[in-house]
């Protein structure tokens, strides 16, 4: 695989998009784990969660090498982790807890930091676990290669907590980086920067419902707009960039 592959895929039901969301990434943690002993997921807030419901029932649950899971937060507010805003709450509530993914394998902020030093500390924890060879390094950019990003989109078609003009989606340097003035509530966050994002051996990009529907029909189909969205900013390196969408989602595709 060299520079990037996009697949859009459109499922009929709910129930159908949980069982293609689930089936795919366990197919994913099994040729990771094999072929390199750790397989690094990142997470989004959000909706996304609660498609990865499948994942935790049979056949999958069972299935799953979860010892091998490493899990990451693509952003996160800088809330406390029981806050009702918090997204490793969000995950832990509705996924990490139902699964035996070991505890120091799961790599949440530090919630007692403010955020710039948040994003100091999540970036320093990350060069030290590609010290140890779990996360792996793109040859190329030098940047963090996870296996693996799950992640949602906003309606404004953010990704991460990176939002349309903000200057953070220039960021070339960080790995992470942080912010203040979201225009999402929480305003303060932390988020990997693009460079991160474009690493990525895989993002399966998850959007369902109807309040997306106009970004996902700008970001598949006016790809040269000079007014893109954040998704539309998104260029794996080395990687593939799965939709999956609900048919709602894509009503005007
Ligand atoms: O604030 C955030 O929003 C996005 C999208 O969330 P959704 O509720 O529209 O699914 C999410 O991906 C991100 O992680 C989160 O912090």
């Amino acid at each position: 695989m060299a520079g990037e592959k996009k697949e859009v895929k459109i499922f009929d039901s709910d129930e159908d998009l949980v069982e293609g969301i689930a089936k795919q990434t366990a197919d994913l943690a099994r040729k990771f784990s094999i072929q390199r002993g750790a397989f690094t997921v990142v997470l989004s807030g959000g909706y996304l969660i609660d498609k990865l419901r499948k994942l935790v029932e049979p056949p999958y649950v069972g299935e799953v090498d979860w010892a091998k899971w490493h899990i990451f937060w693509v952003d996160e507010r800088v809330v406390k982790k029981d806050d009702p805003e918090s997204n490793y709450k969000l995950a832990k509530n509705g996924f990490l807890s139902k699964v035996p993914i070991p505890e120091d394998q799961i790599y949440a902020i530090n919630d007692s930091l403010d955020a710039e030093h948040a994003a100091e500390d999540y970036e320093t924890r990350l060069k030290e676990l590609v010290e140890r060879g779990v996360v792996e390094i793109s040859p190329q950019t030098k940047f963090p290669r996870f296996d693996l990003m799950l992640l949602g989109m906003g309606h404004d078609g953010h990704l991460a907590s990176l939002f349309p003009h903000h200057p953070l989606l220039s960021e070339k340097n960080k790995w992470v980086t942080f912010i203040k003035n979201s225009p999402k509530p929480p305003p303060v966050r932390i988020t990997f920067t693009f460079p991160v994002i474009d690493a990525s051996a895989y993002i399966f990009m998850v959007v369902a419902g109807s309040a997306e529907v106009d970004a996902v029909k700008k970001a598949l189909d006016d790809t040269s707009s000079d007014d893109l969205l954040p998704v539309q900013m998104v260029k794996l390196e080395n990687g593939e960039f799965i939709w999956f969408l609900d048919k709602l989602a894509a009503l005007k595709l």
